[in-house]
């Protein structure tokens, strides 16, 4: 049995995803709400069915009785969750599904978890998909970090496809770096400065998130594979991503609905914060980090990104 913690739209979708194929699959949510009974989640992932053979429950004492479970909870409320029920939690096979890093302890997902629970094996699954997408059975790629074969087979089904790696801290610094940078990607186009701009961005970016996760002890290869730029691609160049969205709300200077979940204005800060503390050189991230705090006008952090000193790429 597998268990998914989080009935947001990635939770929904992946218990989706894994009980299309008839898997025994449990989604456990805060607040059922009337998910059981209309088998639909029509705030997070609206028009789509949850299989009959998902149990969808708010009962924790789930967890003692599984073998994994798959954490889809934001980032931010990672922490807290485990808090609550890392007791139950002990020993199963966790699974990391959130992108980011936490504010309070500038820890990603797989140290968060180890921390609240050290025995239990621990994965991170990242990499470029909507949960839109998953849900409705398009070819998806995604890469398991640090989880074995038995896993692997268990999480893929003919249309979502995962690839294993050992490179946990690449893996999950790529899906919480480009964040940032989608979050760049939408004020880019939202401000209208054009593709050639954001193509700019994107690699001026990559580089970046390669210069951050390299000095933190990843592999340039996982940087260059599906959990960075394949996601980076994804979510600088689609509307779907709610970082791309927010960026294009600050670009045009509108407002965006702060209870959406956009796990790069945390990651942004908390990036931001340790490329300073150990001199790592972040330009596009802090700037994303005081533009998403109020802190500088978008047309300052244009020039101010356009007029660094000339160098070698
Ligand atoms: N939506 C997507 O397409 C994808 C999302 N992700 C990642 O998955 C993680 C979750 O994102 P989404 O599901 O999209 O967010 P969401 O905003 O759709 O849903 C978040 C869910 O978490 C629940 N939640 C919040 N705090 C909680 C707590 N303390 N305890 C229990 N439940 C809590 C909320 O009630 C909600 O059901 C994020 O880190 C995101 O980056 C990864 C890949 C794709
Ligand atoms: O991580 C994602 C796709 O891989 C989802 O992106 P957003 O969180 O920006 O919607």
């Amino acid at each position: 049995m597998i268990a998914i913690a989080g009935a947001g739209a990635f939770g929904t979708a992946l218990a989706i995803a894994l009980g299309r194929e008839g898997r025994a699959v449990s989604l456990w949510a805060r607040d059922v709400g009337d998910l059981a009974k209309t088998r639909r989640n029509e705030r997070y992932l609206p028009g789509v069915m949850i299989p009959d053979c998902v149990t969808v429950t708010a009962d924790s004492d789930l967890f003692s009785s599984v073998a994994v479970i798959l954490l889809a909870v934001p980032m931010q409320a990672l922490a807290g969750f485990l808090k609550l029920h890392g007791d139950k939690l002990q020993g199963r096979s966790l699974v990391a599904c959130c992108k980011g890093i936490d504010l309070q302890t500038w820890l990603g997902p797989s140290a968060v978890i180890r921390a609240a629970c050290p025995e239990s094996p621990v994965s991170v699954l990242t990499g470029p998909s909507f949960a839109a997408d998953i849900a409705r059975g398009l070819p998806t790629a995604l890469t398991l970090a640090g989880g074995d074969e038995p896993l692997q087979s268990r999480l893929s089904t003919p249309t979502l496809r995962l690839y294993r790696s050992t490179d946990v801290i690449g893996a999950e610094l790529g899906g919480a770096l480009k964040n940032v940078i989608a979050i760049a990607a939408g004020v880019v186009m939202g401000a209208g400065l054009g593709d050639s701009a954001r193509a700019a961005l994107m690699t001026r970016g990559f580089a970046e998130m390669q210069r951050f996760a390299l000095a933190k002890g990843a592999r340039a290869e996982t940087l260059a594979g599906l959990s960075g730029f394949g996601d980076l691609v994804l979510t600088c160049t689609s509307n779907q991503s709610r970082n791309f969205r927010l960026g294009h709300a600050i670009g045009q200077g509108t407002s965006f609905d702060p209870t959406v979940t956009v796990e790069g204005a945390a990651t942004a800060r908390a990036v931001a914060a340790l490329a300073s503390r150990d001199g790592i050189d972040m330009p596009i991230t802090r700037m994303i980090a005081a533009l998403v705090d109020g802190k500088i006008q978008l047309s300052d952090a244009i020039q101010a990104l356009m007029t660094r000193p000339l160098k070698e790429e």
